[in-house]
């Protein structure tokens, strides 16, 4: 059975003065998909922030994975939820294997040093390169690879602990698009699993969300224009309303685009 593994009541945050998150109620249970649109400065990473147990709120009351922020000790917590951002990326050594990088998740850090790993782990690092279209890349350096390959190991190190939730921020920025249709089918292959876990993922781009999520935020000016299923919250009615301007938005086999009429 679904249980819920993000549930926000009334969650604003404010920095110097600027409110970035206004009363936000979400919930999110674990066999649920989500995407969260909105323009430049909506207040998504925040948002994603907070899930990832790695901001509290301001105000209103945060519960990641049946946990409260601030009653909880975050790095129980972190442990359960698979974050991939640019931020993240950032930190992984250049000169670092890929096999590497996805076996450090087990240890929560970036760069090898001289931990032990069990083979336990090792089997599951190379199963989930596998998963991502990583077979053959393992003695690579992560520098070496192109945009997209690096993607999908910070998808892969994310995964590696068979998270409770995995936050995915702009996953697909800056592919061309071959990469990025690699990418989205990926996603929706993973969304399919029962397996898997509650997926949240921010994009600038419907084109991005992958066949088979479930449900959408439009966020705008930190508060919530809609939220739900997919199909009632996507629609063109509430994208020009998020992006102040008429847009059109059509669906072909599970897969949207949008432009400006
Ligand atoms: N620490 C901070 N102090 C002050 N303002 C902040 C801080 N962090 C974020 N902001 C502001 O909050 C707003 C929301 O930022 P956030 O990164 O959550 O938006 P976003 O929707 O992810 O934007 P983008 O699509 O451009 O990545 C922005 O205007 C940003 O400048």
């Amino acid at each position: 059975m679904a249980s819920t593994v993000l549930q926000f009541h009334d969650v604003s945050v404010v920095r110097d003065g600027n409110t970035i998150l206004d009363s936000v109620d979400w919930s999110v249970a674990s066999d649920e998909r989500w995407v969260i649109l909105g323009p430049n400065g909506a207040g998504k990473t925040t948002l994603l922030q907070i899930a990832a147990a790695a901001m509290h709120p301001t105000s209103g009351t945060a519960d990641v994975l049946q946990e409260a922020l601030g009653k909880v000790d975050v790095f129980e917590l972190r442990p359960m939820i698979g974050f991939a951002s640019t931020a993240m990326a950032r930190k992984i050594p250049r000169n670092e294997t890929v096999l590497d990088v996805v076996l450090t998740a087990a240890y929560s850090v970036t760069g090898r040093w001289n931990e032990e790993y069990e083979s336990i782990d090792l089997r599951r690092a190379q199963r989930v390169l596998s998963e991502w279209g990583l077979e053959g890349f393992a003695d690579r350096r992560f520098g070496s690879l192109s945009d997209g390959e690096q993607k999908r190991v910070q998808i892969a190190r994310s995964v590696m602990t068979d998270p409770e939730l995995l936050l995915l921020d702009e996953p697909a920025a800056s592919l061309d698009l071959g990469a990025r249709e690699e990418l989205v089918g990926l996603l929706g292959g993973y969304a399919a699993s029962t397996a898997s876990p509650a997926i949240v993922m921010v994009t600038h781009h419907v084109e991005e969300i992958p066949v088979g999520f479930t449900h959408a935020m439009l966020l705008r000016k930190g508060a919530i224009v809609t939220a739900g299923p997919l199909a009632e919250a996507l629609t063109a009615e509430n994208l020009s309303e998020t992006f102040g301007m008429t847009i059109e938005l059509t669906e072909t086999d599970g897969r949207y685009a949008a432009r400006a009429v």
